[in-house]
């Protein structure tokens, strides 16, 4: 409290750049590479500093962006960005009795490994479309929540998808149609079912191969069987339909939604 006004301090560093190499020998999966934008905001109780000069409780944003280098560094072990975020959650939550709580968000560069002959790259990456983020909040008692997405993922199919029945009114131009193209950007989220730190798997990878499993869910049923497809009566249903298979098949709790308007749907 200062006076009568309730005052809660939140301060942080964003877009701290940080890449961590995993040199392993190509006969285990060759090197890993992983480079993140990391953001870290802390709710800490360092009122003096905002109706005072008394600086003396702050954790400073440059030591926060210091943090995550040291942190990337003793990561010896391989780390999804999942499981950084909540080292680095739980470092500021356990270290600064003045921090009750911390947000970590994390935005991965999409590096793939490439192929060359049919063989995966011992250590050769390449920029991916698709991106990978997460948003970690822990609080001291060791409380979490996890979410995690993928954004600018870009599906286009070339049948198989139709639009009709909307409102007709004077401003409609266009016919219904049982036959386009369609071709829009996903952006989901989905929300980890671990509650406190205790609760987190200790399987190296999970959180990885969680982000394959999404992947391979929401594209299966965008598209459908590979021969013959399936047919969507609008980008929302379809849309609807991989949320709610990520949330009965993956168990999680799922939003999906459509960044950009859909691109492409030229009436064939
Ligand atoms: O699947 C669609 N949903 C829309 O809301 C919409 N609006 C539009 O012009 N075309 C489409 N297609």
């Amino acid at each position: 409290m200062a006076g009568n006004l309730q005052l809660e301090g939140r301060h942080g560093k964003s877009r701290v750049r940080v890449s961590r190499v995993w040199r392993r020998p190509a006969a285990e999966g060759g090197h890993i590479i992983v480079e993140w934008s990391v953001a870290v905001s802390v709710v800490s109780d360092c009122l003096p500093s905002y109706t005072s000069s008394d600086n003396s409780a702050i954790v400073a944003t440059d030591s926060i962006k210091n943090t995550v280098y040291v942190k990337a560094k003793e990561c010896t072990e391989v780390v999804s960005m999942e499981e950084f975020a909540v080292i680095l959650g739980r470092h500021f939550t356990s270290l600064y009795p003045q921090v009750s709580e911390a947000t970590v968000t994390i935005v991965e560069r999409p590096w793939e490994r490439v192929v060359v002959d049919g063989n995966p790259h011992s250590h050769g990456f390449k920029v991916g479309v698709e991106k990978h983020s997460t948003e970690v909040i822990v609080k001291k008692s060791g409380s979490l929540l996890i979410n995690s997405g993928i954004q600018g993922y870009s599906l286009l199919k070339t049948t198989q998808s139709g639009f009709e029945g909307f409102v007709t009114d004077r401003y409609r131009l266009l016919p219904d149609t049982r036959e386009r193209i369609v071709a829009t950007e996903v952006t989901a989220w989905w929300r980890y079912p671990f509650e406190h730190v205790s609760q987190l798997p200790s399987k190296p990878f999970c959180f990885t191969q969680r982000y394959q499993d999404v992947k391979k869910v929401l594209s299966e049923t965008f598209f459908g069987p590979a021969d013959v497809g399936v047919y969507s009566p609008s980008v929302q249903n379809t849309l609807y339909l991989m949320g709610k298979e990520v949330l009965t098949s993956l168990l999680m709790m799922c939003t999906c939604r459509r960044m950009n308007p859909t691109e492409l749907l030229k009436q064939l």
